[in-house]
């Protein structure tokens, strides 16, 4: 049998491409404002189609952003839409556009939200950051006092938006898994029409200013009205939270559990970085839930490893496997430390053995190398070089996904 035609997508195939999306995650009808969203974001010559007689029948897409890595900021191709036909699927279709899109991408790594686990490790993406999601039982949960005089203010988003810009700017680079947006991915983010609010409240920005009037923290909230046997029971969707200061942090999440009418509020894209986790009186109380975050792939190995910093120095060779791009196959010496890292090819003996995914892991500094040698993942070959890795791939700050693209 002839295998069906793959290609770039253009702008012809845009309503097609929209149609399959709708199909296979089975989304209702989106209105004009939806679709007009997607279209603004939507890069046609970085996503590829396959077709049948004509037809696309799989689907998958590539946004061009930045991510932040441990210590520096990289292009980090962010995969998505990635979708088949109900009547083609199991005959190999999206594995031949994950291929395809592996071999062209330019950048060092690609990022992607998993729809279901098992789809993407075959493909090297392995989970490199913790998701922690909380449910928290507001009135259960008391946080410190606040640590200066500020205050908290609600506006819109339209009026708001180059403060929040500026807040996110300003934390972005030092937050690994944190990604660069446009303006078009802004009104992603705050786009928030009323018939998918579901009977929450609209969309609500508040922001933080400190006692200089200064603008340094944002939330993005809304609220679902509920009423139960013994009263009030409302819970608090909060989209996210971000600061540029631990005071302005603390406030707003003080803001936020205790609005009037809730008793539960829910945050459901953080990491272990989080400090509600060491803020909270009573952290049982916030029904933390761990699971698999941003999936990573290594995608131009000694561009990705030379582009991040290692938080103690590191000398290490470290042979890699990878049956989809063979140019990351082979034996690598990385040498670097907080300033900076070379990774150049070697025919030293190996200190370290590793496949693509499991260094994908690694990568963000939020799996421990010796949690990966620990699972059978990775292998030490010289004495010490797990302990070595682990230090430097470590990193302060956990990585996290705050957004699903
Ligand atoms: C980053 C993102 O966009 S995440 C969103 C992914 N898309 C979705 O979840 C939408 C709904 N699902 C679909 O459109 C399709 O089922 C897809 C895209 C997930 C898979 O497309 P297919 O063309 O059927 O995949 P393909 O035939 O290449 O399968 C390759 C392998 O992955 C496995 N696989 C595919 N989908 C799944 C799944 N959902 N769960 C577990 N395994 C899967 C197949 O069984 C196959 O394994 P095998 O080689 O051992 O037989």
């Amino acid at each position: 049998m002839t295998e069906l035609p793959i290609r770039e997508c253009t702008t012809d195939d845009i309503p097609a491409v929209h149609q399959l999306l709708q199909e296979v995650f089975l989304s209702p009808d989106p209105t004009d404002a939806r679709r007009e969203i997607y279209r603004a974001n939507y890069e046609p010559e970085r996503c590829l189609v396959v077709t049948d007689e004509g037809a696309v029948i799989g689907h998958t897409g590539t946004f061009t952003r930045q991510l932040s890595v441990p210590g520096a900021v990289l292009a980090a191709a962010h995969v998505s839409q990635v979708g088949v036909r109900h009547t083609h699927r199991r005959q190999g279709v999206m594995s031949r556009l994950l291929r395809e899109q592996l071999a062209q991408l330019p950048e060092p790594i690609a990022v992607l939200w998993a729809s279901e686990g098992p789809i993407y490790p075959r493909f090297g993406y392995a989970p490199a950051t913790d998701q922690v999601s909380l449910t928290i039982r507001s009135r259960e949960v008391r946080l410190p006092e606040p640590s200066e005089p500020g205050r908290v203010a609600n506006g819109t988003s339209a009026d708001l938006l180059p403060e929040l810009v500026g807040i996110y700017d300003a934390v972005r680079p030092h937050r690994p898994g944190w990604s660069s947006r446009d303006e078009a991915w802004w009104r992603r983010i705050v786009f928030d029409p009323p018939e998918e609010r579901h009977g929450a409240t609209p969309l609500k920005t508040t922001v933080y200013r400190d006692p200089s009037g200064a603008a340094t923290g944002y939330a993005l909230w809304r609220a679902t009205p509920g009423w139960g046997q013994t009263g009030p029971d409302g819970t608090v969707t909060v989209k996210e939270v971000v600061a540029t200061t631990p005071a302005a942090h603390l406030a707003l999440w003080r803001f936020l559990l205790s609005i009037d009418l809730t008793r539960t509020v829910q945050l459901r894209l953080t990491g272990p970085s989080e400090p509600l986790l060491r803020l909270a009186d009573a952290p049982n109380q916030l029904g933390a839930v761990l699971g698999a975050g941003l999936y990573l792939r290594i995608v131009d190995l000694p561009a990705a490893l030379a582009g991040r910093r290692y938080a103690t120095p590191v000398d290490l060779v470290i042979e890699v496997t990878d049956p989809i791009r063979a140019g990351n196959s082979g034996r690598w010496r990385l040498t670097g430390d907080t300033t900076g890292a070379r990774c150049e090819p070697t025919t030293d003996p190996a200190d370290l053995h590793s496949s693509i995914a499991a260094l994908g892991a690694a990568y963000l500094g939020g799996v421990r190398v010796a949690d990966l040698a620990g699972a059978g993942l990775l292998t030490g070959h010289t004495h010490g070089a797990v302990a070595a890795a682990t230090a430097a791939f470590g990193w302060h700050r956990a990585p996290e996904g705050i957004e699903i693209f």
